[in-house]
C-alpha cells in the first residue's frame, strides 16, 4: 500500500521514528518541580485544595488543570488512511503524528487514544467514559458506516465537541478548494456534477457538506467498492450512502464520470484512470485524496487533461487537501469559547476563512516552506498550505464567533482584538512583546526607507507594513525589477499608492542628494566624483542622505551586504547624536524563558566604562519603548568584586558612573550571568542588590562576550532575535543582518517609527522651551 513511496522516503520515516528515541511525542510539566515546597504544591498535601475546588464547582477544572486545552485523538484502528483495518496498535504512529500537528499548529495537547474495540456499543462506552478527562474528542480513522453511529451517539451523550475529523475535517477543506476551483473555472455549484469514489466516512461527509453549499443531490453520483450506488443496490448499503443512491443502470465510475466536473476521491490508490480523466468536463477539478496513495497520480492527470485542477491529501505536490488545515483550528476556536459541539454554523465558518486565506498574498513564511517560489492563488494554489501561519489567525477567531453567534459558545471572547493578540503571539513568537510599539507606530506611522528594495524580504516586510498601517515604506530599487519581483511573490502593494520608489539610476533628485552627500561627507575623504558614482550605485548611502535630507523619518539597511561598510555610511552621513560619542548596538532576544535585551554586540570592541554606563541609559531609553521596565546587569566573570581584573574593575567603574548618571535606573553589577538572571543565586552573592529578579538588560564587558552570547542564546534556546538596534545616530537609522526574516525587517520598522517620533516629540519640546543664557 505504500507502493508510490521513494526509498529514500520509507527508510527516512523509520529513522525519523526511531531516533532520538521511539516515537514522536513525550509529556513535559508546566510547572517547577524543584524543591521541597514545590513538592507540596504539586503533588500532596497541596493537589488537595485544587481537588476540593473542582469538586466543589466543576467548572474550575478549566483553570485548575489542562483539561480546556486537552484533546483525545481516538481511534480503534478501521480505516487507517488508506491503509484499511491495520488495527489500534498499528494506528498509533498515525495518532502520535495529529498529536503532533495539535500541538505544533494550534498549541492544543493531545493525548492519543488506540482503542482496541470494534463493536459501537462498547467503544461509545469508552470515549464517553472520557469526558473528564478532555475538553474535546478527535475521532480519527474508525471506519464507515460505524463512524457515523459512534460520532452521533457521542455528541448526544457528551458535554464537549466531539469531533470525527475524517468526515468533517476533511469535509471543511474539500469545501474550501471546491469554492475556490468552481470561482476559477467559472462554474456555479447547483450546476455541477460530482463523481465521488468511496462511499465512506470521508466521501459521504463531503458530499453532505457540497449538498449544503448548494451542489444538488441529483448531480452527485457515488461508487464504491461495488461500483455504482445505485437505487435498489443490496450490496455494501448503509442508510448514509442511500442517500446518494442514484435511479440508474449504470454500474461503474467509468460509465459515471463522463462529462463530471469534479471528482471526488476518498477511496484508495488507482483507481481513477487517464482515459476515465479524458471523458471529463471542461476544467475538472480533481480531487485524489486517498492517503498515502491517491486515487491518481498528479503527473498522470496533468497528461490526460492540461486543463484540470488537480488535489491530492500529499505534501510532495502542490494543492494539498488535507485536513490538518482545519482540526487543529476548528478545535482551537471552539476550545477558547468552551463550546459544547462543533456545529455546522462552526463548520461553514471554517470553510470560508479557508477559502478566502488562499486568495490573499501568500506569507513569507510559506515562501520559505517552499524554497522561496511562492504559488499564488490559482490552479496550483487552490487552497492554503499547512504551513501558513495565517491558517490559525483567520480559522480559530472565525469558529469561535460562530460558536458564540449560534449560541454553544459557554465562555463568549469579549474582546476579539485581545484574542487576535494571543493567536498571534502564537505565530509570531515576536508578537506579545513588539505589541506596544506596533500600537504606537499605527497610531502615528511614519515613512521608512528600505535601502536594499528590491529584496524580496524587504517586500514581503513592506506588504505587512502597509497592511498593518505601521509606516509608508520608500524602496530603493529599479521600478521594472520591484514590479516584476512583487509580481512574482504575489504581492499587492503598488508603488505610488502603498509605498514610494527612488530609483537609483534615474531620479530627479540626484543632484540635490549628490550635494546633501558633499556637504555631510566632503571632509570625511569623499570626493566629488567618489559622491557621484556612491549616489548611483549604494543604497545605503541613498537612504542615508534621504533620512538627512528630512525625505524619510527613518532608515533601514543590512539586510544585504557586511555591517562595517554600511555603518561607515551612516557614521560619515547621518553621524551620532549631540552629547553621543560613538553608536552601539542592542539585540533582543525572545526565548521561551523571556525576554532579554544584550549590548553591545554587534560595534564597540572594547568599551570604555563611560561608554558602558551611556549604553546603559541608551539601552533603557529603547527598552522602555517596548512598555518594559528596564532592568539592568552589568556583566562580568566577577560576582559583585569577587575578581579585580581590568575588566572587572571596568564594569564597576561603570556603575558607579551609571548611578551618577541614572540614579533611579535599576542597575546592578558588575556580576556574573546566572546571578543576573536568577535572583536565587543572586542572593548568595550580595543579598543587598540593588536588581530586584531577573535583569532583562545585560550588558557585556566586550563585544566578543556580547556577540558569542547572543548567538549562543540564538542557537543553544532557539531564541528569536530582534534587531540589532543601533543605539546613538542622530536620526533613526537600523543595520539589520543578512539573516533577518522578513518578520524581522517588521518588528524593526515599529521600532524605527517608534523611535522617530520620540525623536521628533524630543526635538518639538526642546524648541518649545524657552532658551536659557
Ligand atoms: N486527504 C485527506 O485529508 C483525507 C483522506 N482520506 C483518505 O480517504 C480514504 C478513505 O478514508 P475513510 O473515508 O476514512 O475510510 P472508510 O473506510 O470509511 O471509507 C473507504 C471507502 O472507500 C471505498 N473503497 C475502498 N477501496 C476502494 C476501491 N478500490 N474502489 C472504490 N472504492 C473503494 C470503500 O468502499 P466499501 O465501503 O465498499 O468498502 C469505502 O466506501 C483513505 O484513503 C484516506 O486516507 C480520509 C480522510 C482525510
Ligand atoms: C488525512 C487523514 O486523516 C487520512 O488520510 O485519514
Ligand atoms: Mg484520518
Amino acid at each position: 500500500m505504500t507502493g508510490n513511496i521513494s526509498q529514500d522516503l520509507k527508510s527516512g520515516a523509520l529513522f525519523y521514528h526511531r531516533n532520538p528515541r521511539p516515537g514522536k511525542l513525550e509529556i513535559k510539566p508546566t510547572k517547577p518541580l524543584g524543591n521541597q515546597r514545590d513538592l507540596a504544591l504539586a503533588y500532596s498535601p497541596g493537589v488537595a485544595v485544587a481537588c476540593e475546588a473542582i469538586a466543589a464547582d466543576p467548572t474550575e477544572a478549566d483553570s485548575l488543570t489542562t483539561r480546556q486545552n486537552l484533546v483525545a485523538v481516538v481511534s480503534n484502528g478501521t480505516a487507517v488512511l488508506g491503509l484499511g483495518n491495520i488495527g489500534p496498535l498499528a494506528s498509533k504512529p498515525v495518532m502520535e503524528g495529529k498529536a503532533v500537528l495539535f500541538k505544533k499548529f494550534a498549541g492544543i495537547d493531545v493525548f492519543d487514544i488506540e482503542v482496541a474495540e470494534n463493536d459501537v456499543e462498547r467503544l461509545v462506552n469508552v470515549v464517553a467514559a472520557l469526558e473528564p478527562t478532555f475538553g474535546g474528542i478527535n475521532l480519527e480513522d474508525i471506519k464507515a458506516p460505524e463512524c457515523f453511529e459512534v460520532e452521533e451517539r457521542l455528541k448526544l451523550r457528551m458535554n464537549i465537541p466531539v469531533f470525527h475529523d475524517d468526515q468533517h475535517g476533511t469535509a471543511i477543506i474539500v469545501g474550501a478548494a471546491v469554492t475556490n476551483a468552481l470561482a476559477l473555472a467559472g462554474k456555479r455549484i447547483d450546476k455541477v456534477r460530482i463523481v465521488a469514489s468511496g462511499a465512506g466516512a470521508a466521501a459521504l461527509a463531503c458530499l453532505n457538506l457540497l449538498v449544503s453549499l448548494g451542489a444538488r443531490r441529483e448531480n452527485i453520483w457515488v461508487t464504491d467498492i461495488e461500483g455504482v450506488v445505485y437505487e435498489g443496490r443490496a450490496a455494501l448499503m448503509d442508510r448514509w450512502k442511500a442517500i446518494y443512491a442514484q435511479n440508474t443502470d449504470k454500474r461503474t465510475l467509468g460509465e459515471v464520470i463522463e462529462g463530471a466536473d469534479i471528482f471526488l476521491g476518498l477511496s484508495a490508490a488507482n483507481v481513477l484512470k487517464p482515459e476515465m480523466v479524458k471523458k471529463m468536463g471542461e476544467k475538472p477539478l480533481i480531487l485524489a485524496l486517498a492517503n498515502p496513495n491517491p486515487e491518481i497520480l498528479p503527473e498522470v492527470a496533468r497528461e490526460a487533461r492540461p486543463d484540470a485542477m488537480i488535489c491530492t491529501g500529499r505534501s510532495d505536490y502542490p494543492n494539498q487537501v488535507n485536513n490538518v488545515l482545519c482540526f487543529p483550528y476548528i478545535f482551537r476556536g471552539a476550545l477558547d469559547v468552551a463550546a459544547s459541539t462543533i456545529n455546522e454554523a462552526m463548520k461553514a465558518a471554517a470553510v470560508k476563512a479557508i477559502a478566502e486565506l488562499a486568495r490573499e498574498a501568500p506569507s513569507e513564511v510559506v515562501a520559505r516552506a517552499y524554497g522561496g517560489e511562492t504559488p499564488n492563488f490559482g490552479p496550483e494554489s487552490l487552497i492554503p498550505n499547512p504551513f501558513d501561519p495565517r491558517l490559525i489567525l483567520r480559522i480559530a477567531p472565525a469558529v469561535a464567533k460562530a460558536a458564540m453567534e449560534s449560541g454553544v459558545a459557554r465562555k463568549p471572547i469579549a474582546d476579539f482584538d485581545a484574542y487576535a493578540d494571543s493567536l498571534n503571539g502564537f505565530v509570531f513568537r515576536s508578537g506579545f512583546i513588539m505589541k506596544p510599539l506596533f500600537s504606537q507606530a499605527r497610531s502615528e506611522p511614519g515613512r521608512v526607507i528600505y535601502a536594499e528594495g528590491e529584496d524580496e524580504r524587504v517586500m514581503r516586510a513592506a506588504q505587512a507594513v502597509v497592511e498593518d498601517g505601521i509606516a509608508r515604506p520608500i524602496l530603493i530599487g529599479r521600478p521594472a525589477v520591484v514590479d516584476a519581483r512583487l509580481k512574482r511573490f504575489g504581492l499587492s502593494i503598488e508603488a505610488g499608492r502603498d509605498f514610494d520608489l527612488i530609483n537609483p539610476e534615474d531620479d530627479p533628485r540626484y543632484r540635490d542628494y549628490v550635494a546633501t552627500y558633499l556637504e555631510a561627507a566632503g571632509r570625511k575623504g569623499i570626493t566629488p566624483d567618489a559622491a557621484r558614482t556612491l549616489m548611483r550605485t549604494n543604497p545605503t548611502v541613498i537612504a542615508a542622505v534621504a533620512l538627512l535630507r528630512g525625505d524619510a523619518d527613518a532608515l533601514i539597511c543590512g539586510v544585504e551586504g557586511r555591517f562595517d561598510s554600511h555603518l561607515k555610511h551612516i557614521r560619515n552621513i547621518i553621524g551620532v547624536a549631540p552629547g553621543v560619542d560613538d553608536f552601539a548596538a542592542m539585540s533582543l532576544v525572545i526565548t521561551s524563558k523571556g525576554h532579554y535585551f544584550l549590548a553591545d554586540t554587534h560595534i564597540r570592541p572594547d568599551p570604555t566604562a563611560q561608554e558602558i554606563a551611556d549604553m546603559a541609559v541608551s539601552c533603557a531609553v529603547h527598552v522602555r519603548r517596548f512598555g518594559i521596565e528596564p532592568r539592568i546587569a552589568l556583566l562580568s566573570h566577577s560576582n559583585f568584586g569577587s575578581a579585580d581584573t581590568a575588566s572587572a574593575r571596568k564594569m564597576r567603574t561603570a556603575l558607579a558612573l551609571l548611578r551618577e548618571r541614572a540614579p533611579d535606573l535599576e542597575a546592578d553589577g558588575e556580576m556574573q550571568a546566572d546571578a543576573a538572571l536568577s535572583q536565587v543565586v543572586r542572593d548568595r552573592a550580595l543579598p543587598s542588590s540593588h536588581l530586584k529578579g531577573a535583569a532583562n538588560v545585560l550588558i557585556l564587558p566586550t563585544l566578543d562576550a556580547a556577540n558569542i552570547a547572543f548567538q549562543f542564546a540564538r542557537v543553544l534556546a532557539d531564541a528569536l532575535p530582534v534587531g540589532p538596534i543601533l543605539l546613538g545616530p542622530a536620526k533613526p537609522a537600523h543595520i539589520l543582518t543578512p539573516s533577518v526574516t522578513a518578520r524581522g525587517v517588521v518588528n524593526m520598522t515599529a521600532v524605527a517609527v517608534v523611535e522617530a517620533r520620540a525623536q521628533t516629540e524630543t526635538q518639538r519640546q526642546a524648541g518649545a522651551q524657552p532658551q536659557r543664557a
